[in-house]
């Protein structure tokens, strides 16, 4: 998050901002709900869930916005969560960010019942969305299963295989951006595709066509 927020500041300042943030990474997948996100599987996030900012209280978990401050949960543009989906193949659902890894049943059950639409848990995105939306950037969830969500078995981590994944999945991503395309990014397709701040032409996916590195398309930690 503090990594987002520096990138997007400091591209702002310069002048080339970001027209999309994407968290992404691996993840544990819920088994057993109504929906199920097994491992190897991709995920795209319709919401970006905060699954335990809030207080416990006797009578069980307050998310914050019942404690009447903050948010627990941003939505990625409509159009953008179909178009990834179904360039990439991924299930979509809610992206739990949590601050602990879930090591039993209950705690996964439980995670479940607060957000019956949860596919997944991680621990990043939504501090990521959280700087997105400070600058006004859209933001989307792509998740890896590497593990299943429940009692802590680290040897049925399948890293690898996730990450395979979710490289597969960002090679398709051009694809998704060109047909989400003007609807989720007015101000590009206004542009134009000569229009990149450098003054570099573009593919058609608004891509630099040239090798050297786009400013639209930087990696952050
Ligand atoms: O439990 C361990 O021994 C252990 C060893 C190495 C790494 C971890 C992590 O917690 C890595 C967290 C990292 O991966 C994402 N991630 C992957 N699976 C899950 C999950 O089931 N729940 C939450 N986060 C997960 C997470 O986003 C971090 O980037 C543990």
């Amino acid at each position: 998050a503090a990594g987002a927020a520096t990138a997007l500041t400091a591209a702002a300042v310069s002048g080339g901002p970001y027209d999309l943030v994407v968290s992404a990474g691996i993840g544990g997948g819920f088994t057993g709900a109504a929906a199920e996100a097994p491992v190897g599987s991709l995920v795209v996030s319709d919401a970006i869930v905060a699954a335990d900012l809030g207080a416990e209280t006797p009578d069980g978990f307050l998310p914050v916005t019942e404690l009447g401050f903050g948010t627990v949960e941003h939505l990625p543009p409509e159009p953008l969560v179909r178009a990834v989906a179904r360039a990439t193949g991924a299930r979509r659902g809610e992206v739990l960010t949590v601050s602990t890894v879930t090591g039993s049943a209950e705690r996964a059950r439980a995670l479940v019942a607060l957000r019956p639409g949860a596919l997944i848990e991680a621990m990043e995105g939504f501090g990521v969305a959280e700087a997105a939306a400070a600058h006004g950037v859209p933001v989307l969830e792509l998740r890896a299963v590497s593990n299943p969500v429940g009692p802590r078995d680290r040897a049925a981590w399948r890293i690898g295989d996730a990450l395979a994944a979710l490289a597969d999945a960002f090679a398709a991503l051009p694809a998704a951006l060109a047909e989400a395309g003007a609807e989720v990014f007015p101000h590009v397709a206004a542009a134009g595709p000569h229009d990149l701040p450098d003054g570099r032409p573009t593919d058609p996916q608004g891509a630099p066509a040239s090798a050297a590195p786009s400013p639209h398309a930087r990696r952050t930690p």
